[in-house]
């Protein structure tokens, strides 16, 4: 397969309602999508870095810029190109796992469509519906946590995560335990924003039988996450700090974590994002699938990794109303707490023009 084409393609969506994360607040999703266009085929890319470098250090300008100038001309001048040559082509680049992920995922969706292959079946999915998680951000106040809440389990959501940060932790678990009972699948999520040093505070949480605590301490600070797992019993899950199957074996071994969120735009696609679950299943370890605010574009790559039979915990792919009132490829709806796997060759969707017109800020054809 050899790369004829790829359009670096901007758009801005605006979010139904302000996130708020221990790392700020977003009210829309500033994206970058690729069109991969090769000799009998297109496929889509879609890149989850942030506006800013606040999650991870990678940031959509700089993802679009290391694309462009690296990437993209180190891919055209390969003599063969399938999705599993591309992570070698570009090892000699170091990081930008997102801006890898998405070229990767470009090359993948058009090598499969040409294949007539569902992603899921390349992938090893085993699940046809996947059950649906849902993230909820930190809130001004408790009641209105609440209602947040209880709208999302009306919708059917099989699981709800809080974001927390030092000041906003035990009062919304407690009050939402209170409210909605023992039996609701819930978990929080720290994005890393408290120390080992708060082992003792952190363990407050745990008479409120969470699924787990997700990323409490600094992405690089597996030791204290060992520390920490040794001082609280709700199990700790790693998100930032897992950018790669070694480092999720790493993880393991030092007993840093119980659990893990495979996000493949962080670990540098989807390929990578298998091995990290294969790794997981060798160690009995529990994988779930985390969310980056991702279109239906990745939205819909999500669901058929989270069909790996390793995946047995509720991820973050939400509907597509959970963050956008008009989703640029057909919405995905949660039935039944549940989201169908897409079956189409490729990632099985694409994104509808006159939705995608409207969110475009700009594009940029790179002939090869
Ligand atoms: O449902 C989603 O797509 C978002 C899930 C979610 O909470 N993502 C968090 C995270 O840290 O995992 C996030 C939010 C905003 C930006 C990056 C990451």
């Amino acid at each position: 397969m050899k790369l004829t084409g790829v359009e670096l393609r901007r758009i801005t969506m605006p979010l139904v309602a302000p996130f708020r994360t221990s790392f700020g607040t977003q009210t829309s999703r500033d994206a970058l999508l690729l069109r991969v266009v090769t000799g009998n085929a297109e496929g889509w890319g879609e890149c989850v870095a942030m506006s800013d470098p606040l999650y991870s250090s990678e940031y959509v300008d700089a993802a679009a810029d290391v694309l462009r100038r690296y990437f993209i001309p180190t891919l055209a001048a390969a003599d063969r190109l399938d999705a599993h040559a591309v992570a070698p082509a570009l090892a000699k680049f170091r990081g930008h796992r997102m801006a890898k992920a998405a070229l990767e995922m470009g090359v993948l969706d058009a090598e499969l469509r040409a294949e007539g292959r569902p992603l899921s079946r390349e992938l090893g999915a085993v699940r046809e519906r996947v059950p649906c998680g849902v993230s909820v951000g930190i809130m001004s106040s408790i009641p209105e946590l609440l209602d947040a809440v209880a709208g999302y389990l009306d919708a059917g959501y099989a699981r709800i995560k809080l974001k927390i940060e030092p000041g906003w932790d035990v009062a919304p678990v407690a009050a939402v335990r209170e409210r909605f009972g023992d039996e609701l699948l819930l978990q929080v999520d720290a994005n890393t924003a408290y120390t080992v040093g708060d082992a003792r505070h952190l363990a407050l949480l745990d008479p409120f039988d969470l699924l787990l605590i997700e990323q409490p301490l600094d992405e690089e600070d597996l030791l204290g996450h060992a520390e920490l797992a040794r001082q609280i019993r709700t199990p700790v899950c790693l998100d930032e700090s897992i950018t790669s199957a070694r480092t999720a074996a790493d993880a393991i071994r030092l007993q840093a974590c119980a659990i893990v969120n495979v996000k493949p735009g962080r670990v540098g696609g989807y390929l990578e994002a298998r091995r990290i679950h294969d790794v997981c299943v060798a160690h009995g370890v529990p994988v779930w699938c985390g969310g980056m605010l991702e279109t239906g574009l990745g939205r819909a790559a999500n669901l058929a990794l989270a069909a790996l039979p390793g995946f047995t915990l509720p991820g973050d792919t939400s509907g597509s109303d959970r963050y956008y009132r008009t989703d640029i490829t057909t919405p995905f709806v949660v039935r039944e707490g549940q989201l169908d796997v897409p079956t189409g060759p490729g990632i099985g969707v694409e994104p509808l023009a006159a939705e995608l017109a409207a969110v475009t800020t700009s594009t940029e054809w790179l002939p090869l």
